[in-house]
């Protein structure tokens, strides 16, 4: 494999387990080759009002790679979710344009975070990794004339925190981290943890139910 080709560990066929057009525009950006199956949206039910974002959008990654295995015969599953998180409070996304206004009023003006869970889950041989990377954010103090532009504009329907970084909003900054992490899949990360699969992966006991959520030992790297 040359240096700037895309890893594809195992041979296997990439399936991004997303409906996210988002993260399917980066990976079409990357140039990956891949197809596209949508985890179930049940997947994301039950937040554990105990987790933290890193927890949740750990286990909600590997849930929704998890839901996908079980309709594959074989391929590399690539599963994320996304969320911010202000305050202490968990920020998913918002369920109308009212939810989106209490989100935007309560970012505005903050330092916040984005968290996204990453999982591979590799079919048949069912073994899987899983991250978490999280971007450091600053919000301006928007007005409420800002806010509501915003919401007119409707493009903060189905983004976390009710907002795009991609929407290039001069009102939104990145204080560290990945960029493509805060869209919904850190690609950097991604590249990583496809290259190094078949050091990092553990293998999953699927007649579990659900199966044990398993944890990637960070590269040394
Ligand atoms: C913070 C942020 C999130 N987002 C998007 C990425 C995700 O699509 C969404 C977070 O919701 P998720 O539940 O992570 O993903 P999803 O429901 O869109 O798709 P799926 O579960 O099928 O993978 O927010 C942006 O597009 N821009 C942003 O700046």
């Amino acid at each position: 494999m040359t240096d700037n080709a895309l890893p594809q560990p195992e041979g296997l066929p990439i399936v991004l387990a997303s409906g996210s057009p988002r993260r399917r525009e980066l990976m079409q950006q990357a140039g990956y080759s891949f197809d596209v199956i949508a985890p179930d949206p049940a997947v994301e039910c039950g937040v554990c009002s105990s987790e933290s974002p890193a927890e949740l959008v750990g286990r909600l990654a590997f849930r929704k790679a998890e839901d996908v295995m079980r309709r594959i015969d074989s391929g590399m599953i690539i599963a994320a979710d996304t969320v911010a998180a202000c305050r202490g409070q968990i920020l998913g996304k918002p369920v109308d344009r009212d939810h989106a206004r209490q989100m935007l009023t309560m970012l505005a003006g903050t330092d916040h975070a984005v968290y996204t869970g990453i999982c591979l889950w590799s079919v048949p041989d069912q073994k899987a990794c899983l991250d978490v990377c999280c971007t450091q954010l600053k919000m301006e103090a928007i007005d409420d004339a800002t806010i509501e532009a915003y919401l007119d504009s409707e493009r903060w329907v189905g983004k976390a925190g009710a907002f795009g970084y991609q929407d290039g909003n001069d009102w939104l900054q990145i204080l560290s981290g990945s960029a493509s992490n805060v869209v919904g899949l850190p690609m950097e990360r991604l590249h990583e943890m496809l290259s190094r699969f078949s050091e990092t992966a553990q293998p999953i006991d699927v007649s579990a139910s659900p199966p044990p959520i398993v944890r990637i030992d960070r590269p040394t790297s």
